[in-house]
């Protein structure tokens, strides 16, 4: 990496002079988050933040937190280490930033969650645990040539000065001493402009070191980021931590970079070509006379280079040169016709001298880039830059030319990140970003459709329509002429730059996402229980459109159905059906992307239009109506024998009391599980058992909660698991203790439970204590699961689930989002119960050959495992 300038941050004396900006939450947050109260904010000294040297600043220090604990954390309102918070990528055509925004601040811990961390042994004495604050990279690019749109996007979002979305304390550097992180050549060109127009000063970092840097990071914190492209299709590739280096880099800007990479901050810069994205557009622009790059790029798409390259064939009278392996097709040489006849650059089409172009600087650069594989032996080769810009035409043809010369032996791969290596790297050269002490674990991608700088209320009401998905354009037609063998290019749809700008979501920093630590083998664990192939995606995205009329109609209900709320879920039905469109056109676009990742889109979707919890209303009703029939279901429970009981138990789970054992069961292990719990282990029940609930109503007040009683009569602690964001009609974490408090009104087992867990306080007094003399019970618990989705990736769950699953011996896992579409197949280090009905006919034909309404009740014990 580059040196850092070693120059002192000047003390600001002025004092206070530093501009507040208001903390405007931004909707779809995502999952988890930090919590904490706020402080209040003392006015104080500010300190120029240096990007290099940031220093602490005690000025405004305040207690945070809550008071009961014995080391509470203390806030610096005006310490700078965390807000790097822009960096720049300035090329020759264009201009990448990535920038920073931190989540707003939650709530505060309110007692039931404290109580629940303390009895789980998380509270480290109000220590920052974690490596860096929660918050969201953003990635946005900009012609160079519009620089001024540029400056005027930083400065209406102000994040020259620590954003519009920080917390007020964040901001308060004063302007002229304000230092951003660029690289690329504009760093030095425009540093001037910059200095003028916004008052900061470009710290220069080294544009190789910022590539690799970008690169590793996110090679080694992005789970779907490399993949392979060949013959149109698109295919992510795990890449092992352990086995990453050493790699080819090859960065394809306005020119190429080749870069051997041997560790981090360990790379040489090998070779480089002059002809590249520049020479493409430039050439491009000059001969087509085309406006922009991804109108030169589009027209290719309609192209057939054989009117202007010259190939084999045309040189040996039709035939392949087979004697050399060169068949008829193989281009002899680009633009080899436009010599040999007398025509002017008027009488060849456009789109013909486009992918000529194309194919020319492609064919090259993949062919430089394999020679230096070569060269230093190395068999993966990672392509990056703007050049490329998913287009699968070019990507293809790359790779069409390292798999020819290398004889399949050097595999070409690409970035879903690949613009943004340099800017990336740039962010990274701050310090105390806390980026390298991220895991992939931490990081969430989420897709919102508004535009970076154009709210959504102004893209999609003002634009309307405008914003659905790209119109699918027709595949090149090459005439089956030129190259080695013609590149197929299937699903080769040049997008909208404001499309394209989808492949790229907004990386949430997350670090109170942990794996779940009873996954019995977290790297084979994939959630997804199904893979989509086109038919599945197909079947779903009808499913979902279906629903959708009558998802807005709920969403726009549960705001009060004013005006506003009318407009967001025209918005919301917009996007969703765009991102619909965009996810059917390429699967891939968004990474690899499960029907789990589909259901929880839409969640995302809902709160990127600021819908809370959709289902709000319905819950509320439904719950109430099962509390009120609760305790005569736990009388008529507790007039039958234990065995009776469990199955009536597990019966009310599955189906809320529709389900008729009597009816089809795919999947019944129902035996064995009441084996381990009534005959087995006599006198050693479960220590404790995590029950990951699913809906509001009848499945948790009348299924989940008789359920968790049963097992706090048997001594098995009881940890309910619930969503931390709605989804659907799912209870979440915030709503369980309330409902918990009510069901225990009619039952002392609960009561005592829940207050042994901390759920209920004071709210109990008055009710009659039938149980007083009682033992101390052991504790019913609630834990929020860091999730917003009707599924769970159990590799990304809240860190209080992981704290509780320490010490946990059974899982639950119930409904169709958690035990069905994912993780049917996931096996964990303890005994596991999945249970669930199939509400849909396609998934219990496929899965089970059975009938919509059957019912799974797997029991995996862990020594038959
Ligand atoms: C959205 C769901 C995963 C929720 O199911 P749950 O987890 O609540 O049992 C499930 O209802 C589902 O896949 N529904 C689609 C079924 C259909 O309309 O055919
Ligand atoms: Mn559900």
């Amino acid at each position: 990496m580059a040196a850092n300038n070693n120059s002192d941050p000047i003390l600001d004396e002025g004092g206070g002079g530093g501009v507040k900006h208001e903390a405007a939450g931004e909707a779809g947050e995502g999952k988890g988050g930090g919590g904490g109260a706020a402080a209040t904010q003392a006015p104080a000294a500010m300190l120029p933040r240096s990007g290099s040297r940031p220093q602490l600043d005690l000025s405004g220090a305040a207690i945070h937190g809550n008071l009961e604990d014995r080391n509470p954390t203390i806030l610096l309102p005006n310490q700078s280490d965390d807000i790097s918070h822009l960096a720049l990528d300035i090329g020759g055509s264009l201009i990448k930033l990535v920038y920073f925004s931190r989540h707003a601040e939650h709530s505060s811990e309110d007692k039931r969650k404290l109580s629940t961390k303390r009895r789980l042994g998380m509270l480290n004495g109000g220590r920052r645990s974690y490596p860096v604050l929660g918050g969201r990279l953003h990635f946005v690019k900009f012609e160079t040539g519009k620089l001024n749109e540029c400056l005027d996007f930083i400065s209406s979002k102000q994040l020259h000065r620590g954003g519009v979305d920080s917390p007020s304390w964040c901001s308060g550097a004063q302007p002229d001493n304000i230092v951003i992180k660029a690289t690329g050549g504009g760093a030095f060109k425009y540093a001037d402009l910059f200095k003028e127009r916004l008052g900061v000063s470009l710290e220069k970092e080294d544009e190789m070191d910022c590539l690799v840097a970008g690169a590793n990071f996110l090679l080694k914190s992005i789970r779907h980021e490399a993949f392979t492209h060949m013959d149109g299709q698109k295919e992510y590739v795990q890449i092992d931590q352990n086995d990453l280096f050493p790699f080819l880099l090859v960065n394809v800007g306005s020119g190429v970079s080749i870069i051997k990479v041997d560790g981090h901050g360990k790379f040489q810069r090998v070779s480089g070509t002059n002809v590249g994205g520049g020479t493409y557009w430039g050439l491009g622009r000059l001969m087509t006379k085309c406006k922009s790059f991804d109108e030169l790029l589009e027209l290719s798409q309609r192209g057939d280079n054989s009117t202007i390259d010259m190939l084999v064939g045309d040189i040996y009278g039709g035939l392949d040169y087979s004697k050399i392996g060169l068949s008829a097709s193989t281009i002899a040489s680009s633009f080899g016709k436009t010599i040999s006849d007398d025509k002017e650059l008027s009488d060849y089409r456009p789109e013909d001298i486009s992918l000529s172009l194309l194919r020319m600087i492609s064919y090259n650069i993949g062919q430089i880039s394999y020679l230096n594989a070569l060269r230093y032996g190395l068999k993966r080769i990672f392509f990056g830059g703007f050049f490329i810009r998913g287009h699968a035409y070019t990507m293809d043809t790359i790779s069409f030319a390292v798999n020819f010369w290398s004889k399949g032996e050097a595999k070409a791969m690409f970035l879903r990140h690949e613009g943004f290596l340099g800017a990336l790297g740039a962010f990274m050269s701050y310090e105390k970003h806390g980026l390298d002490d991220l895991r992939i674990h931490h990081l969430v991608e989420r897709f919102p459709m508004g535009a970076p700088y154009i709210s959504w209320m102004e893209k999609f009401v003002q634009k309307g329509t405008q914003i659905t998905a790209p119109v699918p354009v027709g595949f090149p037609v090459t005439t089956g002429m030129g190259g080695f063998e013609r590149p197929t290019a299937k699903g080769d749809i040049l997008r909208s730059d404001a499309s394209a700008a989808l492949n790229v979501g907004v990386l949430h920093l997350v670090p109170t996402l942990d794996v779940f630590p009873l996954l019995e083998d977290p790297k084979m664990y994939e959630p997804n229980t199904i893979d989509l192939d086109l038919n599945e995606y197909k079947y779903w995205f009808k499913i979902l459109s279906d629903h959708l009329p009558d998802l807005v109609d709920k969403a726009v209900a549960s705001e009060g159905g004013t005006d506003d709320a009318k407009r967001r879920g025209d918005a919301f039905a917009h996007a969703f059906s765009a991102h619909l469109a965009r996810l059917m056109e390429e699967p891939a676009a968004y990474g690899k992307f499960g029907l789990a990742n589909l259901l929880e889109l839409r969640e995302e979707c809902l709160r990127e239009f600021q819908f809370v919890d959709a289902y709000v209303s319905i819950k509320q009703r439904e719950n109430e109506a099962s509390l009120a029939v609760l305790p005569d279901l736990l009388m008529e429970l507790d007039s039958m024998n234990e065995e009776a009981r469990l199955l009536a138990l597990i019966e009310g789970v599955l189906a809320a009391n529709i389900f008729d054992w009597g009816s089809r069961a795919c999947i019944d292990d129902f035996d064995m599980f009441k084996k381990r719990m009534l005959a087995d282990k006599k006198g050693q029940p479960y220590k404790r058992a995590l029950l990951f609930v699913d809906n509001s109503g009848a499945d948790v007040v009348l299924g989940m909660i008789p359920l968790a009683r049963e097992l706090l009569r048997n001594g098995t602690e009881v940890v309910l698991v619930a969503n931390s964001l709605p989804a659907l009609n799912d209870v979440t974490a915030n709503e369980l203790p309330g409902i918990v408090a009510e069901a225990a009104k009619h039952c002392g087992i609960l009561r005592k439970a829940a207050e042994a867990g901390g759920l209920i306080f004071d709210a109990m007094a008055g009710i009659q204590d039938d149980l007083k003399d009682e033992p101390v019970s052991v504790p019913l618990m609630v834990v929020e699961n860091g999730c917003g989705s009707p599924c769970i990736d159990f590799r990304q769950v809240s860190s209080e689930l992981a704290a509780a699953a320490k010490d946990a011996d059974l899982l639950i896992l119930e409904g169709m989002g958690r035990s069905l579409h994912t993780n049917l197949n996931a096996r964990f280090k303890c005994d596991t119960l999945k249970l669930a009905m199939v509400k849909n006919q396609r998934l219990a034909e496929k899965l089970f050959n059975g009938n919509i309404y059957d019912c799974i009740c797997k029991f995996e014990p862990v020594h038959l495992t």
